[in-house]
């Protein structure tokens, strides 16, 4: 079936805009593909020292020009739980790769750092940027051009986006993305915040706080919400750089085994050497891209991929907007229920139908292209599929259910949990946001209250300690943007705002900075620019004005006479603090070089 002729329009608008960027950047990737082996170029010294370190045999293969060198990037570490299980892929991969008749390689790491464990500290105000580092870190390990095709070990929040800036850019090779699974199912999502919320209130200890955090983050694999991790891997899939349900299968299992093997050899299957050629770059297109956004609407994904996704995109040559996104939400229905858009974690997802089920819904009502490329060859009906270990650790794959396995958690379209997706474009005389109203109830969908200015998160959260936190507001936080102090995510207030609201005040935010893909309940008007930093409107606001937020009409306003607006002088701020410390010095030419937020935030592009 083909795409609902809304989506198909919206497409054909990001088509043409793309024209300019898209042309040149196709050209480029076709003059870089090459039916020979990469390393055909080098000279002996070069290719020498790229292989000094492999087998006799595996000397002998890439001295040749017909075996096919597969390139690893892997983004391992100890501090992410869910890249953790890295550490053992290389050595599962090589073996798979010389089953298949190629060679594998590590052509190098990219950093990787966790947001939960910088989440309110300095170091998230390198969070941001350190997706555009990623992509140049793993630019540097395939600048070696050995490699004839690739495979990317990533999973969470900047570093999958990163890397595929990186397969973007290296787009004249397939580049196939490995996931390494969600953590088992711990203390339940809604259970944790609870417990924080109780220590915010003075009425449990640092022991119980700390007890609860590990009880549901205990273990290797990803979080279990569904943030910007988790909505990474429903992106890699649903834009075919996944096999058919790779996503969500645990870490240390059989069948994550199996997945990775298969990967590996269909990495080595798809290079020019063979018949079914797919250079990343040429693989996907605009159709590819929004169904990603399709897919980031039917799931309530993360609003960290309103600029992750563009600067993606951006890579490819594709101008996908903040508008085009608004749009698709007005199209598309919310058809999962995973916290915080509800109680269920990924893992319930997965066994309700996960992917494959989301998938064969979206398809049989034409709200996702079909006829596009993927990893896995032509056609996104592939992936509308169950995944299970087949004989000899083998992955075998059956068609989707055709109900869901717990329609509490994964729903239908005729039956959706909302009739339009998670993220909305905001407009207004401050300029623009975006909102996730997947997790905020239709009755705080529309706010007006007075102003509470903070140029930093831990302000609002003294006030709260203090008890200054009365009545109705909108807290204003600002000097957040990515030029002031690389755009962290504020999401420690969605605790301190979320008691507010639980005792019955009518309270929102309203920043130039980002919140957690985990953020939820509160509505949030995010990402605003122009930002403070800039002079925007933003900076204007004082004490007392009144601010609306109108999720449903898609408005966010100060209600101040526009020529009063224009005439106050933009509020200042001192950012010394954020130059220094924890590394941000390093990070000065980052503050310096970005665009905007709806632009991606990036280095790369503006
Ligand atoms: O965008 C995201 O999904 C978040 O950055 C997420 O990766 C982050 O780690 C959260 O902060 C974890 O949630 P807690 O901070 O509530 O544990
Ligand atoms: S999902 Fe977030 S908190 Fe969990 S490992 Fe990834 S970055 Fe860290």
């Amino acid at each position: 079936m083909s795409a609902d002729s809304r989506i198909a329009a919206i497409t054909a608008r990001i088509v043409e805009r793309s024209k300019p960027y898209r042309e040149p950047y196709l050209a480029r990737v076709r003059s870089a593909a090459s039916k020979r082996v990469s390393r055909s170029v080098l000279g002996c010294g070069n290719l020498a020292h790229g292989f000094a370190v492999c087998s006799p045999s595996e000397k002998v293969a890439l001295s040749g020009d017909e075996v096919p060198n597969l390139g690893i990037i892997t983004s391992y570490n100890d501090m992410l739980s869910a890249h953790q299980p890295f550490e053992t892929y290389p050595a599962l991969i090589r073996q798979a790769a010389h089953e298949a008749g190629g060679v594998a390689q590590v052509a190098g790491g990219v950093p990787a750092m966790c947001d939960g464990v910088t989440q309110g500290q300095p170091g998230m105000e390198l969070s941001l940027f350190s997706r555009d580092l990623i992509a140049m870190a793993a630019g540097v390990g395939l600048s070696h051009n050995m490699f004839d095709s690739t495979v990317y070990l990533g999973v969470c929040d900047k570093i999958v986006p990163g890397l595929m800036i990186a397969a973007m850019t290296f787009g004249h090779l397939p580049a196939v993305f490995i996931p390494a699974g969600p953590m088992t199912t711990g203390l339940p999502n809604d259970e944790k915040s609870r417990v924080r919320q109780l220590f915010a209130e003075g009425k449990v200890g640092r022991d119980e706080l700390l007890e609860a955090e590990s009880k549901s983050y205990h273990g290797p694999g990803t979080c279990t919400f569904y943030g910007t991790a988790n909505s990474n891997q429903m992106l890699m899939e649903i834009m075919g750089f996944h096999l058919p349900g790779a996503s969500f299968i645990n870490p240390g299992t059989p069948l994550r085994d199996a997945l990775t093997r298969e990967a590996t050899k269909r990495a080595l299957a798809i290079t020019a050497l063979g018949n079914e050629f797919t250079p990343a770059g040429e693989m996907i297109d605009e159709r590819s891209i929004v169904n990603g956004v399709v897919g980031l609407h039917a799931t309530g994904g993360s609003t960290n991929h309103t600029m992750h996704l563009v600067a993606m995109a951006r890579s490819a040559g594709i101008a996908l907007t903040w508008q085009d996104i608004s749009e698709l939400s007005d199209i598309i229905p919310l058809l999962a229920r995973v916290y915080p858009n509800g109680l269920a974690d990924v893992n319930h997802f997965h066994a309700a139908g996960g992917m494959g089920y989301l998938i064969s819904q979206l398809l049989k009502h034409g709200l996702l292209h079909d006829d596009v490329r993927t990893v896995f060859g032509q056609g996104l009906d592939a992936y509308a599929i169950d995944v299970k270990l087949g004989e000899n650790g083998t992955v075998a794959r059956e068609p989707a259910p055709e109900v869901s396995h717990d329609p509490k958690v994964l729903s239908t379209v005729e039956h959706p949990f909302q009739h339009s997706g998670g993220l909305k474009m905001l407009t207004g005389n401050l300029g623009k946001a975006v909102i996730k109203i997947s997790a905020v109830k239709p009755e705080r969908h529309v706010i007006e209250a007075p102003a509470k200015i903070f140029h930093d998160q831990s302000e609002l959260q003294t006030a709260f300690k203090e008890g200054k936190l009365e009545g109705d507001f909108v807290a204003v936080v600002r000097f957040q943007g990515p030029k002031a102090n690389g755009m962290p995510e504020l999401h420690k207030l969605t605790t301190v705002l979320g008691i507010l609201q639980d005792r019955g005040q009518t309270v929102a935010l309203v920043t130039d900075g980002r919140m957690s893909g985990a953020s939820g309940k509160v509505p949030s008007a995010i990402h605003m620019t122009p930002e403070a930093k800039d002079g925007g409107p933003i900076s204007k606001i004082r004490e007392g004005d009144i601010i609306r937020l109108d999720a449903i009409h898609g408005t966010i306003q100060v209600l101040v006479d526009a020529a009063e607006l224009a005439a106050r002088p933009p509020a200042e701020a001192d950012l010394s603090e954020n130059e220094f410390g924890m590394g941000r010095e390093l990070f000065a030419p980052f503050r310096a070089a970005t665009g905007s937020a709806d632009h991606g935030a990036s280095v790369f592009f503006h």
